[in-house]
């Protein structure tokens, strides 16, 4: 077929739903987003948006995990539809939204052609040193327990704008993304590849977020199932749900919230702002280890744009590496806060998934 030209991109985040149709350029046309959505019951909405927009060519979807199977976009049929909810198991809480997009757009657009990308899917390069669990090696073949990382699309995104902006090829960059939404993980990328990341074999490992603990000792989540009574369920729920910055500080997990709390003097939202940076630092290093190095870094996501001071007190702790930012263009949410002369160039790029996916929807339908 020809390569489509609009494509209407359905990204189903953890705890929303956002839809935007681009064009050949990829203008936005049209937009919604949803803040609840379970996928299934509440299509209304989405129903209304999609009759109400035309020349819809394509649908890109994104879908969290991909498996071992899936390691680059693919063409949606019922079959690959009915592979992604068996991966269910492995992303509870994404997966089912991702395919109830699927379900949704099928029905209503049932002569569309459609692909799904996946956040997996960038992280495919990631080395076995970084990728593998020191587990019983027979128990990670048999369950395909690894490093999978996620937010791929969004760091793939941030990669070709580092390249552009700082007009350098992207294989010659080492580059740090800081992905930092209500999930948040971190992708070290050399030479264009990713070749290490924050999140695991599920999108709860890493950095502290706005709701998630990111990575705990597992000693410590075993503790509190045989000692303290918290059973399998309780446990999941609290490490999701009831930690990171809400769970420190009290709140909702937004950081505004948390900012709100620190300018007021209360010590819980104090401590929470302090670990998530601490943790951040913590890792942003780590990541410049598996690159032996670093040319860039780049914030993105709803902290990471919206941050200044995130990103200044990130930035002030890693001055060690050559980050030096101009506090002037960090003020203003600048595209370029780097420091004239810094050794590290920090960019903040928006995120957008959405690009990266109708992209690769053109690929795949006109290839
Ligand atoms: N001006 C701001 N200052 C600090 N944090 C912000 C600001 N605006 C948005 N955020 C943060 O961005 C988070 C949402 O990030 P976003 O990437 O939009 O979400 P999602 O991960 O759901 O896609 C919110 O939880 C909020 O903490
Ligand atoms: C994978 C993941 O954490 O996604 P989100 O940030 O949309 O929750
Ligand atoms: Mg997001």
């Amino acid at each position: 077929m020809p390569t489509p030209a609009n494509v209407l991109v359905v990204n189903a985040g953890s705890s929303s739903l956002k839809v935007r149709l681009l064009d050949h350029r990829d203008e936005v046309l049209d937009s919604l987003d949803l803040d609840q959505w379970r996928g299934g019951d509440d299509v209304g909405e989405l129903e209304r948006f999609v009759r109400e927009t035309s020349d819809v060519d394509a649908v890109g979807h994104r879908i969290v995990h991909g498996g071992r199977k899936f390691r680059e976009p693919v063409r949606l049929d019922p079959g690959v539809r009915d592979e992604l909810e068996a991966l269910t198991e492995l992303a509870p809480l994404h997966q089912p939204r991702g395919v109830g997009g699927i379900d949704a757009l099928t029905a209503l657009l049932p002569d569309t052609p459609a692909v799904a990308c996946f956040d997996t899917a960038f992280h495919a390069s990631i080395p076995d040193a970084a990728a593998t669990y020191a587990l019983p090696a027979d128990w990670n073949e048999r369950w395909g327990l690894r490093r999978y990382g996620f937010h791929g699309l969004s760091h793939a995104y941030v990669t070709r704008r580092a390249a552009e902006l700082t007009r350098s090829p992207a294989d010659r960059l080492r580059i740090v993304s800081c992905h930092l939404g209500a999930g948040a993980s971190l992708a070290a990328v050399s030479g264009g590849r990713s070749v290490d990341t924050t999140m695991g074999f599920t999108p709860l490992a890493g950095l502290v977020m706005a709701t998630r603990t990111g990575s705990v000792d597992p000693g410590l989540v075993l503790w509190l199932q045989q000692h303290a009574g918290i059973d399998a369920d309780r446990m999941s729920h609290a490490l999701e749900f009831e930690s990171g910055l809400a769970g420190l500080s009290g709140g909702d997990g937004d950081m505004r919230t948390v900012l709100s709390g620190v300018d007021a003097g209360d010590h819980r939202s104090t401590l929470a702002f302090e670990v998530y940076v601490h943790r951040l630092r913590r890792e942003i290093a780590a990541m410049t280890a598996s690159l032996e190095g670093l040319d860039v870094l780049v914030f993105t996501g709803g902290v990471g744009e919206h941050s200044a001071r995130v990103r200044a007190e990130v930035a002030h702790g890693l001055a060690y590496l050559g980050v030096r930012i101009d506090d002037a263009a960090n003020d203003r949410d600048a595209e370029d806060i780097g420091a004239g002369g810094a050794e590290v160039r920090t960019l903040v790029v928006p995120a957008r998934e959405d690009v990266e996916i109708a992209h690769h929807t053109r690929s795949v339908l006109g290839g």
